[in-house]
C-alpha cells in the first residue's frame, strides 16, 4: 500500500488537492483519510469548554489510533474510522468504513509534524498557500459549513491557529518530498502526484515501499 501524506496550513487546499487526485485516478484504487477525523474526543467537557481547546496543537489528535488504522489497512484489514463534528467540537457516534485500497491519501495539518506518522508515509507532500488566502478561505468555510461567527474565526485565528501554524506546521515543511504552491490551482503539482501514484499502481515493486 502506498500512503501519501498531504500536510499544509488550514485552508491551504489539502482536501482539494487530494480530491483532484481521486478525480483523475478514480476512487477504485484510492482512498482519502483526513487527520481531522482523529481529533481527540473530550466527552467530559461542556460545549463552552470544548470551544476553548487549542485544536491546532499537534497533541490535539489521537495519532496512535490513526497509526493503528494505517497499519491495519497495510495488513489488509478494513477499518472503521471516527467521524468528527466541527460544529460541536466532538466525535459523533458514527464511524466510516474504509476498505483496503492500494493508495491512501492522508491529509491533515499535522501529518508531517509527528515523527511516527512521518514514518508511515511513503510520499510526503506540503501544500504551501499564502496566509492571507488561507484565512479568507477559512473564514468563508467556517461560517458557511462549520457554524462559526466572524468574531469566533477572528479570535481563534489569532489565539491558536496562527501561533501553532508558525510554531509547528510551517516548520514541518522541511520534511516534505514535494511542495505544492497554491494547492488546487497547481495543476502541474497535482499531475506530478497523479503520475507518481499511477506508476506505483503499475509497478508495486517500486522503490516507494517502506521496508
Ligand atoms: N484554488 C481554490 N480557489 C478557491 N477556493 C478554494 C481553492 N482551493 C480550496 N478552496 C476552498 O477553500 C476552502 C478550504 O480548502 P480545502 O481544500 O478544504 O483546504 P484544507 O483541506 O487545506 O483546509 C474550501 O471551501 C475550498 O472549496
Ligand atoms: O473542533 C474543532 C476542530 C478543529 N478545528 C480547526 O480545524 C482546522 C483543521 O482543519 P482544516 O480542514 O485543515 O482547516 C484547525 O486549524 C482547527 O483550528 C476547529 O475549529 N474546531
Amino acid at each position: 500500500m502506498l500512503v501519501i501524506g498531504i500536510a499544509g496550513g488550514t485552508g491551504s487546499g489539502k482536501t482539494t488537492v487530494a480530491k483532484s487526485i481521486i478525480t483523475k485516478l478514480g476512487s477504485t484504487n484510492v482512498t482519502l483519510i483526513s487527520q481531522d477525523n482523529y481529533y481527540l474526543h473530550h466527552s467530559g467537557l461542556t460545549f463552552e469548554e470544548r470551544e476553548r481547546i487549542n485544536y491546532d496543537h499537534p497533541r490535539a489528535f489521537e495519532n496512535t489510533l490513526l497509526l493503528q488504522h494505517l497499519n491495519m489497512l497495510k495488513s489488509g484489514q478494513p477499518v472503521d474510522i471516527p467521524v468528527y463534528d466541527f460544529s460541536t467540537h466532538a466525535r459523533s457516534q458514527e464511524t466510516i468504513r474504509i476498505e483496503v485500497k492500494p493508495i491512501v491519501l492522508l491529509e491533515g495539518i499535522h501529518v508531517l509534524t509527528d515523527e511516527d506518522l512521518r514514518g508511515a508515509l511513503n510520499i510526503k507532500v506540503f501544500v504551501d498557500t499564502d496566509p492571507d488566502v488561507r484565512i479568507l478561505r477559512r473564514l468563508t468555510r467556517d461560517i458557511n459549513e462549520r457554524g462559526r461567527s466572524l468574531q469566533s474565526v477572528f479570535d481563534q485565528y489569532l489565539t491558536t491557529v496562527k501561533p501553532m501554524h508558525d510554531a509547528f506546521i510551517e516548520p514541518s515543511k522541511k520534511y516534505a518530498d514535494i511542495i505544492i504552491p497554491e494547492g488546487g490551482e497547481n495543476q502541474i503539482g497535482i499531475s506530478l502526484l497523479t503520475i507518481l501514484t499511477e506508476r506505483y499502481m503499475t509497478d508495486r515493486a517500486a522503490n516507494y515501499e517502506i521496508g
